[in-house]
């Protein structure tokens, strides 16, 4: 039975459709990161499940039974705001424990309780301090930690770093994978930020539009993107994206003369004279030493930049660009040409009229 299922939700605002039929199960202890654009109703879809807001139809199961009729208190599900949502003038302990006591759980159980989360989330010695005495991580640790508390079946987390600078927002993700992996609890978390959901993910739900555009773990999106969208939408820089045209079993480059082969497993796909996006990650692409091979593409430099681990690359190929991440001694100047080598795996294939991968016939041979 799964943890939480999501059945065919649906929600319009008006004549608006905003969710337009989201299907997803979780198994006990998965991280699913709800990942999208702003407005692409990644928060009605969490505001739904919590019951900040009804959906129009469809349904929820937590544990195989509906919630959607259950009031939010009583779902066994807790939330945790971005604005952290804390009670100003109370103490930081009394905050921890406000749902416990509002339940009726008595003082010693409610202090024990609120004294297990806090030593989890490292902030034992700011049970006496008032929120405004605290620093923005402090604040999301107490609203974790009042989640924590209740020890719900699902936990729902809505952009609950983007308050945070760059340092401590990187510090509060290992914090959540270190407490994740510790209490193995199923979670649902929606961010903009593909780095947060690459790394705190088991899976990933692409969302575009209303609609799932792609489910799958971290591994998966990045590796085997069902779409260019979703290909575009995960890894920085993001997968260059070359258009081309089927030609005698070759692709076509397009306003080049380079061809390079159509890999194996896509040579079932290969209508000659037929578009083709040829997708390849930028750290896919080396700078080539010996003579150029049907592996690589001819480019001449356009732009250098070191990030300190690496030399991100922009360079020409025709009229189109290309982006490399290459090693940062790599010695490489402005309008300089050059091969960039690849290998065939690192290729991956997109009709531009549907948008969607061509089917990759690898895992058939
Ligand atoms: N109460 C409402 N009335 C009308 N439209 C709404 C309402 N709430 C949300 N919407 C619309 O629904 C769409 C999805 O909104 P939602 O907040 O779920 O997106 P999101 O993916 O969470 O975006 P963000 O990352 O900006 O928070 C948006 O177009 C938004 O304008």
């Amino acid at each position: 039975m799964s943890a939480l299922e999501i059945r065919d939700i649906r929600k319009s605002y008006g004549s608006v459709e905003t969710l337009k039929g989201i299907d997803i199960a979780l198994q006990s202890g998965e991280f699913l990161v709800l990942l999208g654009s702003s407005g692409c109703g990644k928060s009605t879809l969490l505001n739904i499940i919590a019951g900040l807001a009804e959906a129009t139809s469809g349904d929820v199961l937590v544990g195989g039974r509906s919630i959607l009729g259950v009031h939010p208190k009583n779902r066994d599900i807790a939330m945790v705001f971005q604005s952290y949502a804390l009670y100003p003038n109370l103490t930081v302990h009394r905050n921890i424990g406000f749902g416990l006591e509002m339940r009726g759980v008595p003082a010693d159980e409610r202090d024990r309780a609120v004294h297990e989360a806090a030593k989890l989330l490292q902030i034992e010695t700011l049970l006496d301090r008032k929120p405004s005495q605290l620093s923005g991580g402090q604040r999301q640790r107490v609203a974790i930690g009042r989640a924590l508390v209740r020890k719900p079946q699902v936990f729902l987390f809505d952009e609950p770093l983007s308050n945070l600078d760059a340092k401590l927002r990187l510090e509060m993700r290992t914090e959540l994978k270190r407490l994740h992996q510790m209490l193995q609890t199923t979670i649902v978390y929606v961010t903009h930020d593909q780095i947060e959901a690459m790394t705190l993910a088991t899976r990933i739900a692409v969302m575009r539009d209303g609609r799932i555009e792609q489910l799958g773990t971290p591994e998966e999106i990045y590796d085997q993107p069902a779409t260019l969208y979703v290909a575009g939408f995960v890894g920085a820089p993001s997968m260059n994206m070359l258009q081309a045209v089927f030609t005698d079993g070759k692709l076509a480059i397009a306003d080049t003369d380079v061809r390079i082969p159509v890999p194996a497993r896509y040579r079932n796909s290969a209508r000659d004279g037929a578009r083709v996006v040829v997708g390849i990650r930028p750290e896919a692409l080396r700078v080539a030493t010996g003579a150029a091979t049907d592996l690589s593409l001819p480019v001449e430099i356009e732009v250098v930049e070191l990030t300190g681990p690496e030399l991100v690359t922009t360079a020409r190929i025709g009229p189109q660009r290309l982006t490399a991440c290459l090693p940062p001694r790599t010695r490489l100047a402005k309008s300089q040409t050059c091969s960039f080598a690849f290998d065939e795996t690192a290729l991956r294939l997109f009709d531009p009229a549907t948008g969607k991968a061509f089917p990759d016939q690898s895992s058939r041979v």
